[in-house]
């Protein structure tokens, strides 16, 4: 989704837009740790609080730029402490929250770099408490000073562990949470929210859901958070006299850190979290880039992460980035990269929306329902005493047919019947009674209604709280002063700030300005400075390029030592499936194995038990019963299956394990073939084996050219002695070794001729003669020999 697409729209009430405003960027560099200063590594970031500047030192490569230098909206050195942090940076924030803005702070740096300090603090010391629970004391002051105002208070905590979205105040919760988009912003439907009334019931929360927070040792920090935590702030605010709401959303957010796995040490479970933290952080990373650059499509649906963050990075609300780094040397790669990250946020606009009179204002439902319930219980009450008294009261007789014939009797003088007159008296009286206990039923009835409504609407009421009652109880008026001048001088320091960045700024161009009025040499000057300066500008771009590329080759080779190291495991436990589960089981979790793509992960659909039906009717499950006199428990079908010779009944005969046959290494090498052999020269040989010498010689593989060459020796034996003329000294051929001699004729000097394709076969009786030990086992022909002395019908000459 582009970032200019994407605007909060104005369906759900009114939602007072504000001038953009950029992304604030707070450097804060935590100080050196014990183990940093006990391995020796040098301090390498200075930081110039004054100007909001951030000094990288590079110890590491000579050849590349000593110094960089970074300017934020603000920078805290080791000495910064959490109350100056929070008074400066935010103090205004969370004022705007309690106007009606939607307000984001996000801690972003490398794993120990203290985010976790930042946000949360440190635990049992009121001193280092974090920006979190500083929250909780800001609202509550503001809550209990406001009059005329009825304030809700929500608060919800979750985080995102491996890309899933986790509630941490219901972690046992078995809906899946995601992420939702609506007119307003995202959300996420079914989060719980408690209800709080006090700092004190904040903080129980937060406690609750840290509680439940995914933390891990790693090599780098000892207590490293594993997932990224964002604890919600909804704050719902109406003006009794003007009867409008406000709603005020604030997101507090702890990432996760980005690590090097060569530093963290990290084990297998440790490198899928790291990847995935890793994976989140560099989306992050995108979506700040396309921003910065202003690119028509930014990546937000890239991970949770993002598309959480999507109304503060370029959306609805007032973002806050503090960026955490570690001074060390040591880190210095990781230093970079998140002064680049930070740099690069500055530019991001957000368009801040004030939400006024929201249609799902919480706050308005209540009310409304407060009213109802007000009316329901107002008549009831009235009819309830009217009834009462009522009942209370003698019943008058009804004037009865019998009293009137009285009446009429006495002005007659006619006697009444005495007798008939009293029996009507009873019934009279039992129906009066009915009534009386048919309406104190209804009565009742209504008592308990009544009581169940005035709980609710008690309950109702006890939500909301109004403000400006317990002032005193809270702060002392010093106190409210002091906070007052507190937040006055941070204000007083971030415009001295912006006024020392503006006065560099303005140095610079009436440098330029100054330099543009001079002569014509000068400007040849002042071009040259100009030109070097943009050289100097170029080559810092390119180096920065070189880092980039470089870290990207970083993160590529851990991504593929994560994916070899899970292929590994993979492996691993294929091989066990493989070896020790029984195919029939295998192949049953094969088919009942599904891959859920939304979640991500394989998951089993549960077969039903097969069933079978009983002879009384009844459904009975299949599976046979465990036999009474066996050891241990074992079933009728594993001893059938046990005495059958049936490949599947392996498992049955005794351990699964012992039960199975060792699977075979497959062979690598090929069987020994004996190489072809025409049927003549195996006649040769075989007629040579029988010579019973130790040693043959046979040079060159031609047949043909074997046959004549044999032929040749046979034939011209007596050429084999000195100056014989015989061809053998011309190449190919087979040569009785010792037949071959310098002195023998045509053999002599053509040693040449027999090089080449030389091979030489043992006969086999395989150990070499002693003649054999004097010639060299290279196959060349040896210089000196006396002439063969062997029979030369043969073909072959023994050694
Ligand atoms: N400004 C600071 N002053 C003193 N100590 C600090 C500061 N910042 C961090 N620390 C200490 O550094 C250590 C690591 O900090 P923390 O756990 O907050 O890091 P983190 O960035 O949250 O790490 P992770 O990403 O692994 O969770 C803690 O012991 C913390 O107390």
């Amino acid at each position: 989704m582009s970032a200019k697409s994407k605007r909060p729209g104005t369906a759900n009430g009114q939602q007072q837009q504000t001038p953009n405003e950029c992304v604030q960027v707070v450097v804060r560099c935590r100080p050196m740790s014990n183990r940093e200063r006990s391995e020796g590594s040098p301090e390498v970031v200075s930081v110039y609080p004054n100007r909001g500047v951030v000094e990288l030192q590079n110890l590491i490569d000579v050849n590349k730029e000593q110094r960089k230098v970074f300017t934020y909206d603000a920078a805290y050195d080791a000495s910064a402490t959490q109350t100056t942090l929070y008074h400066e940076v935010v103090f205004p924030l969370v004022s705007s929250v309690l106007e009606g803005f939607n307000g984001c702070i996000f801690a972003y740096g490398q794993t120990g770099t203290g985010k976790t300090f930042t946000m949360e603090g440190a635990r049992g010391n009121d001193e280092l408490i974090g920006i979190i629970p500083r929250t909780f004391e800001q609202i509550w002051l503001h809550i209990n000073r406001t009059e005329n105002f009825q304030f809700l208070v929500d608060v919800s905590y979750l985080e995102i562990y491996m890309e899933e979205l986790r509630d941490l105040l219901k972690p046992k919760q078995s809906k899946q949470l995601e992420v939702r988009e609506r007119g307003s912003g995202v959300y996420v439907p079914n989060l719980h929210a408690i209800n709080c009334k006090s700092v004190e019931d904040m903080s129980r929360v937060m406690q609750l859901g840290n509680k439940n927070r995914t933390v891990g040792f790693t090599n780098m920090n000892a207590h490293s958070s594993r997932s990224h935590a964002i604890f919600m702030i909804k704050i719902e605010m109406c003006d009794t006299e003007t009867n409008t709401i406000k709603v005020g959303k604030l997101n507090l957010i702890d990432l996760a850190g980005s690590e090097r796995q060569s530093k963290t040490g990290a084990s297998a479970e440790r490198l899928k979290e790291a990847s995935k933290i890793n994976l989140a952080l560099s989306s992050l990373g995108n979506v700040i880039s396309a921003l910065a650059e202003s690119s028509p499509h930014v990546p937000y649906r890239d991970s949770k992460l993002t598309r959480l963050l999507q109304d503060s990075l370029g959306g609805n609300s007032k973002t806050i980035m503090i960026a955490n780094i570690g001074p060390s040397n040591y880190n210095y790669n990781e230093t970079l990269t998140t002064l680049r990250y930070a740099s690069r946020a500055k530019s991001i606009q957000n368009q801040p929306i004030k939400n006024e009179d929201p249609q799902d204002a919480k706050l308005r439902e209540y009310q409304e329902e407060i009213e109802r319930l007000k009316r329901l219980i107002a008549p009831q009450q009235q009819q309830r005493s009217e009834k009462q008294a009522a009942n209370k009261k003698p019943r008058a007789k009804r004037p009865k047919p019998k009293e009137q014939q009285l009446a009429l009797a006495t002005t007659t003088n006619t006697e009444p019947e005495v007798e008939e007159e009293e029996s009507t008296d009873s019934e009279a009286d039992k129906e009066n009674e009915a009534e009386v206990a048919k309406s104190n039923e209804e009565l009742e009835k209504e008592r308990v209604e009544n009581a169940k409504l005035a709980a609710k609407l008690a309950e109702l009421e006890g939500q909301l709280v109004r403000g400006g009652k317990n002032l005193l109880d809270t702060y002392s008026e010093r106190q409210i002063e002091l906070e007052k001048k507190l937040v006055e001088i941070a204000e007083r320091k971030k415009r001295e700030i912006e006024i020392q960045q503006q006065l560099e700024l303005q140095e610079e161009t009436t440098l330029e300005i100054r330099e543009r009025n001079i002569s014509l040499e000068q400007e040849v000057e002042l071009k040259k400075r100009k030109l070097s300066k943009c050289y100097a500008k170029y080559l810092a771009l390119q180096q920065e390029l070189n880092d980039c590329k470089h870290d990207h080759n970083q993160d590529l080779r851990e991504l593929e030592m994560a994916q070899n190291e899970l292929v590994k495991e993979l492996k691993r436990q294929l091989l066990i499936i493989d070896n020790f589960v029984p195919i029939e089981v295998k192949q049953r979790l094969y088919t009942q194995a599904k891959y859920d793509e939304e979640q991500e992960e394989w998951k089993f659909s549960s077969l039903p038990l097969p069933m079978s039906l009983t002879p009384d009717g009844k459904f009975g499950s299949k599976r046979p019963v465990s036999h009474p006199q066996r050891r241990r428990p074992t079933s009728e079908y594993a001893l059938q299956e046990a005495k059958s010779n049936s490949p599947s009944s392996l498992r049955f005969k005794s351990e699964n394990i012992v039960g199975y046959e060792l699977e075979m290494p497959c062979r690598t090498t090929q069987e020994y073939r004996t190489p072809k052999v025409s049927a003549s020269l195996q006649a040769v040989l075989a007629q040579a084996m029988q010579t019973g010498s130790d040693d043959i010689d046979i040079v060159d593989s031609h047949t043909n050219s074997l046959r004549n060459r044999l032929e040749n020796i046979i034939n011209g034996s007596s050429g084999g002695g000195n100056g014989g003329g015989s061809p053998v000294g011309q190449g190919n051929g087979i040569v009785p070794a010792h037949a071959i001699t310098p002195g023998s004729g045509g053999v002599g000097g053509s040693n040449g001729g027999v090089g080449g394709g030389v091979r030489s076969i043992k006969s086999s009786r395989g150990l070499p003669s002693a003649d054999s030990n004097r010639r060299p086992p290279t196959g060349r022909v040896p210089s000196k020999k006396p002439a063969s002395a062997y029979p030369k019908a043969r073909g072959l000459v023994n050694k």
